[in-house]
C-alpha cells in the first residue's frame, strides 16, 4: 500500500507528505527527488526540477517525471509525494493505481500563489507568461478538474496549517481504508486471502495472492489440510458429507508457485437446502441469520451462506500453502484442544495430543471430551470448548506497531472465525490476578525464563513460542426446540433440522492453525521489506 499525495504546487505535498509518513510510520519518497536522480544519471548534472524544466523544456521534462512515476509505481509501503502535473498523465495515472491511495490537497489558486510568491519560487512552466498569476491559476483549475473527482480522499489546505492538513489527511485515510474492507473476504496486507462461496452454492474457493515465486506447492499439500477439516468423517462432526477435493486452478506451474494469484476451488456437492425451507422467514438463535437480514435486508438463508462453518474451508486452503512456507523456515504451528464443555484437560503431552481426533493433550480427558460431544449430540443439543495454538521457531521481530501488532492481527484472525467468542495470549486473564514481578518474563542469555507474554511483547514476537488460547462457543443451530422470531415480527418457535456439528471445537482446529499461518507470513513479508534478512 502507497499513499500518493498530489494537489497543485504549493499545496503543500512535500511538507504534508513527510508528517504524514511520521504519522503513519512509512517511509516519504519525492517524486521530484527520483526526478533529479534520473536527469543525474542521464547527464551527470546535479539539479532540481525547476533547473531541469528550464534546460530541457517542459515536454521533455514530463518524459523524465513519467519515467519516474514508473519507477514510484514499484515503491511499496510509503508515502509518494508527487509533483504538481503527475497525475495529469494518464499513463501514470494508470502506474500508480496499483494498490495505492490517492490524497488530493485541495487549495485555491489566490492562495497557493501567495504560497509561491513568499517563497520567491515562480515554476519554471510560468517563464515568459504575460500575467503569471493568471496561469496560475488555470493550472490550479485543470489539476483541480482531474483529481478532485480521481482521489480517493480530498483534503482542503487553504485554511489549515501543515499538520491540520496532515491530521485531517489521517481521518480521511482511515475512513476510506474502512470503507474499502467494506466486503471484507480479503485478509492480510502482502499475503492476502480472498474467499467466495455460499454453503449451498455451486462452489466455493480462495485466491491467495503475495506469494512468491518458486514455491513448491501441489494440490496434495493442500489437502492433507483440507482433509483434517472435512465435514462428515466422525461422529463428532456435520453428517454433511463433501469430499472438498481442491483444485488449483491458477498461480501454480510445474508445482511451482508462478507468483500469481493461486486460485483454489472446491465443489460442494452434497448441498440439501430443503433442510433450510423452514428457515426462510425465521431466525436462528446463536447464528448469523437476524443480523444478516438486518444488515442487507436480505439473505441466503441455505446453511446459513456466507456465514457457513462451510466458508473455514477456503481458509485451510490458503493457509495449507502458508503453513508449507513457514515449515521452511523453521516455523511450526500446532492446536490442541483444552476443554470441551465442562471437562477440562489435567496434564499436557504433545504426545497425546498427536494420538486422538481432539488433539487433547491429555489422552484420558480426550475419552471424556468425546463422551461429552455424544451426549450433547445424542440430546438435540451442542457444547462448546477451548483450544489452545502454539507457534514454534518463530523469531523475534514479527509484528508492526501500531495498528499491526502481532497480537492484534492473531486475534482479529482468530474472532474472524464464527463461533469464536474469547482469546487470550500467554497467562492471559489469569495475569490480572498476578503481581507484576511474578508475571513479567525475567531474561538471561537474551533469552526469557518464562513465557507468560506468551511470545510477544509490544506487538512484535520475542522469539518465544507463541501461545494463544480460544475460546469456542457451543454450536448454535441445535435440533432442540426453541423461542425465536421471523421477519414479520412474530414470536415463533423452531427444531432446527438439517446437518451441524454437535461441537465446533474438533474442525475449527485445523482452521485455527491456517488462520495463525496467514498472518504469520504476511508479518515476515512485511518484516523483510522493512529489514530484509532481519532473522538471521
Ligand atoms: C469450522 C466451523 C464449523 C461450524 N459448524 C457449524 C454448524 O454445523 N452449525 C452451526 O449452526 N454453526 C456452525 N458454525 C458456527 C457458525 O458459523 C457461527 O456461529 C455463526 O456464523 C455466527 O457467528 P458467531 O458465532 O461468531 O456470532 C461453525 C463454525 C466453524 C468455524
Ligand atoms: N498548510 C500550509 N499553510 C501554510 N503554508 C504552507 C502550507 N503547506 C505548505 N506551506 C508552505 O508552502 C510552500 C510550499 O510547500 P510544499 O510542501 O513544498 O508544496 P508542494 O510540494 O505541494 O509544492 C512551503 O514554503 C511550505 O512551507
Ligand atoms: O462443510 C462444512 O464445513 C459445513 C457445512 C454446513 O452444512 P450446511 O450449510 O448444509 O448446514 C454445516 O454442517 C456446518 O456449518 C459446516
Ligand atoms: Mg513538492
Amino acid at each position: 500500500m502507497k499513499i500518493v499525495v498530489a494537489g497543485a504546487k504549493a499545496s503543500g505535498k512535500s511538507t504534508v507528505s513527510k508528517l504524514l509518513a511520521e504519522r503513519l510510520g512509512l517511509r516519504c519518497v519525492e517524486a521530484d527527488e527520483k526526478i533529479s536522480e534520473l536527469f543525474r544519471e542521464w547527464t551527470g548534472f546535479e539539479c532540481s526540477c525547476a533547473e531541469i524544466c528550464r534546460k530541457v523544456g517542459e515536454a521533455e521534462f514530463r518524459r523524465l517525471e513519467a519515467e519516474a512515476v514508473e519507477k514510484l509505481g514499484e515503491e511499496d509501503w510509503c508515502v509518494v509525494s508527487l509533483g504538481g502535473g503527475s497525475l495529469m498523465n494518464p499513463k501514470s495515472r494508470r502506474v500508480l493505481r496499483g494498490g495505492a491511495l490517492w490524497l488530493y490537497l485541495d487549495g485555491s489558486a489566490d492562495v497557493l500563489w501567495g504560497r509561491v510568491m513568499g517563497g520567491g519560487k515562480i515554476p519554471a512552466y510560468l517563464d515568459g507568461c504575460e500575467d503569471p498569476a493568471k496561469c496560475f491559476a488555470e493550472r490550479v483549475e485543470k489539476i483541480r478538474d482531474v483529481l478532485l473527482c480521481r482521489a480517493d480522499c480530498v483534503v482542503e489546505v487553504d485554511e489549515r496549517t501543515p499538520e491540520e492538513v496532515a491530521d485531517a489527511a489521517v481521518v480521511e485515510i482511515e475512513a476510506e481504508l474502512g470503507s474499502r474492507s467494506g466486503a471484507a473476504n480479503t485478509f492480510g496486507e502482502v499475503i492476502k486471502l480472498t474467499t467466495f462461496g455460499e454453503s449451498h452454492g455451486p462452489m466455493i474457493g480462495a485466491v491467495l495472492d503475495g506469494v512468491r515465486p518458486g514455491v513448491e506447492i501441489s494440490e496434495e499439500d493442500i489437502q492433507k489440510e483440507l482433509d483434517r477439516r472435512r465435514p462428515g468423517r466422525t461422529k463428532m462432526a456435520t453428517q454433511r458429507k463433501e469430499d472438498d477435493r481442491v483444485q488449483i486452478v491458477s498461480g501454480v506451474f510445474e508445482g511451482r508457485t508462478t507468483g500469481c494469484a493461486i486460485g483454489m476451488l472446491i465443489k460442494n456437492k452434497d448441498q440439501k437446502s430443503g433442510h433450510y425451507d423452514d428457515l426462510k422467514d425465521v431466525f436462528r438463535p446463536g447464528h448469523a441469520d437476524f443480523t444478516f437480514w438486518r444488515k442487507y435486508g436480505l439473505r441466503d438463508h441455505r446453511g446459513g451462506g456466507r456465514s457457513s462453518g462451510r466458508e473455514t474451508a477456503c481458509r485451510v486452503a490458503g493457509g495449507a500453502v502458508a503453513k508449507k512456507l513457514l515449515a521452511e523456515r523453521g516455523v511450526t504451528i500446532r492446536t490442541c484442544t483444552l476443554a470441551v464443555g465442562k471437562v477440562k484437560a489435567e496434564r499436557f503431552s504433545w504426545e497425546d495430543a498427536e494420538a486422538n481426533l481432539l488433539r487433547c493433550p491429555d489422552a484420558k480427558a480426550a475419552e471424556q471430551m468425546e463422551k461429552e460431544i455424544l451426549d450433547a449430540r445424542s440430546a438435540g443439543d451442542s457444547v462448546g470448548g477451548v483450544v489452545q495454538v502454539q507457534v514454534d521457531g518463530l523469531p523475534a521481530g514479527l509484528g508492526d506497531p501500531v495498528f499491526a501488532k502481532l497480537d492484534a492481527r492473531i486475534a482479529q484472525a482468530m474472532f474472524s472465525l464464527g463461533s469464536v467468542k474469547g482469546l487470550e495470549f500467554g497467562s492471559g486473564f489469569g495475569s490480572a490476578a498476578m503481581l507484576g514481578s511474578e508475571n513479567n518474563d525475567a531474561m538471561s542469555g537474551m533469552s526469557f525464563e518464562s513465557n507468560n507474554a506468551g511470545g510477544i511483547f509490544g506487538g512484535i514476537s520475542n522469539g518465544e513460542p507463541v501461545v494463544a488460547r480460544m475460546a469456542v462457543k457451543p454450536t448454535p443451530s441445535v435440533s432442540l426446540e426453541q423461542r425465536t422470531c421471523d421477519t414479520a415480527g412474530r414470536d415463533r418457535t423452531i427444531e432446527i433440522k438439517g446437518r451441524h456439528d454437535p461441537c465446533i471445537v474438533p474442525r475449527v482446529l485445523v482452521v485455527m492453525e491456517s488462520m495463525m499461518a496467514l498472518v504469520l507470513l504476511d508479518a515476515w513479508e512485511i518484516q523483510e521489506r522493512i529489514r530484509p534478512g532481519w532473522s538471521e
